[in-house]
């Protein structure tokens, strides 16, 4: 679990996020929504602790990060795993390798242990004879998943997914999604998305952060999405015509 409190962070006179508080739970996949610009990628940055806030706490599983020695922060970094958008593969490596490539970073184990390892992880994101292709050989989609099971492979506490559905057709998109909440429930993962595909929002929302102009403006599951009459919520998510439609017929459903 991750539970942030009063979080401000400034870049010289751009005021970004302006006090953000909330709590994203384990086994859970939390979405973070908003507009371009809104503060999306600077507040999983500073969740991954790549960005150091000005004010307020990041509290890991009870454990302040600014009360953490050097050692508990990388202890805490080899927790995390990343799917960076648009896969952030190596090229000159094959999937295993790019897959073993964590574990040979942070990882005494013998050379038999970590395949072994990539080979489960591989076999868990459904690609189980992919081990030796370049990433040039392999689809967008499977490229998602290969960087998934880089992402799984040391075994996180904390999953972080920066758009992870970015250049995919939309029922990969989904087949992704459902792959990301799946293994976070069954690893007991602290999941956090962030992304702007309503179709995620709907499929995989367990809990939705809403930002606007880098303040939490609402937050919630996806059946409380249908149902919010937060004008800055509904004017984002169902800026469609279609969503309107579907919003309309759910909520005539419900009453
Ligand atoms: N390193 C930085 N230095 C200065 N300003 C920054 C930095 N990173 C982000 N910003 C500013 O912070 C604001 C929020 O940016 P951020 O990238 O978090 O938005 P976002 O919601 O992720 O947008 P998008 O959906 O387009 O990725 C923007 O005005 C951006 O210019």
């Amino acid at each position: 679990m991750i539970v942030v409190e009063d979080l401000h962070k400034s870049f010289g006179d751009a005021y970004v996020l302006k006090g953000i508080s909330t709590t994203f739970e384990k086994g859970k996949t939390n979405l973070i929504i908003g507009q371009s610009g809104s503060g999306k990628t600077v507040f999983l940055k500073s969740l991954l602790g790549l960005f150091i806030p000005d004010q307020g706490k990041i509290i890991y599983d009870g454990k302040p990060y600014f009360d953490m020695d050097d050692d508990e922060k990388i202890e805490l970094r080899q927790k995390m795993g990343m799917v960076f958008q648009g896969s952030a593969l190596f090229d000159s490596m094959t999937v295993e390798e790019n897959v073993m490539f964590p574990l040979k970073m942070f990882s005494k184990k013998p050379m038999d242990e970590m395949r072994e390892r990539a080979d489960f992880v591989l076999k868990r994101v459904n690609l189980p004879d992919a081990h030796k292709k370049y990433p040039a050989e392999i689809s967008g989609g499977m490229q998602k998943r290969v960087a998934i099971a880089r992402a799984i492979v040391n075994k996180p506490k904390y999953l972080f997914c920066d758009e992870p559905n970015s250049g995919l057709d939309p029922n990969t998109a989904i087949i992704i999604d459902n792959l990301i909440h799946e293994i976070t429930r069954e690893y007991d993962i602290t999941t956090i998305i962030n992304t702007h595909d309503m179709n995620s929002v709907m499929e995989i929302g367990e809990k939705i952060v809403f930002l606007k102009n880098g303040v939490k403006e609402w937050e919630g599951t996806k059946d409380e999405i249908f149902k919010t009459d937060n004008e800055a919520v509904t004017n984002f998510v169902y800026s469609s015509e279609l969503f309107k439609k579907v919003r309309q017929m759910y909520i005539e459903e419900k009453n």
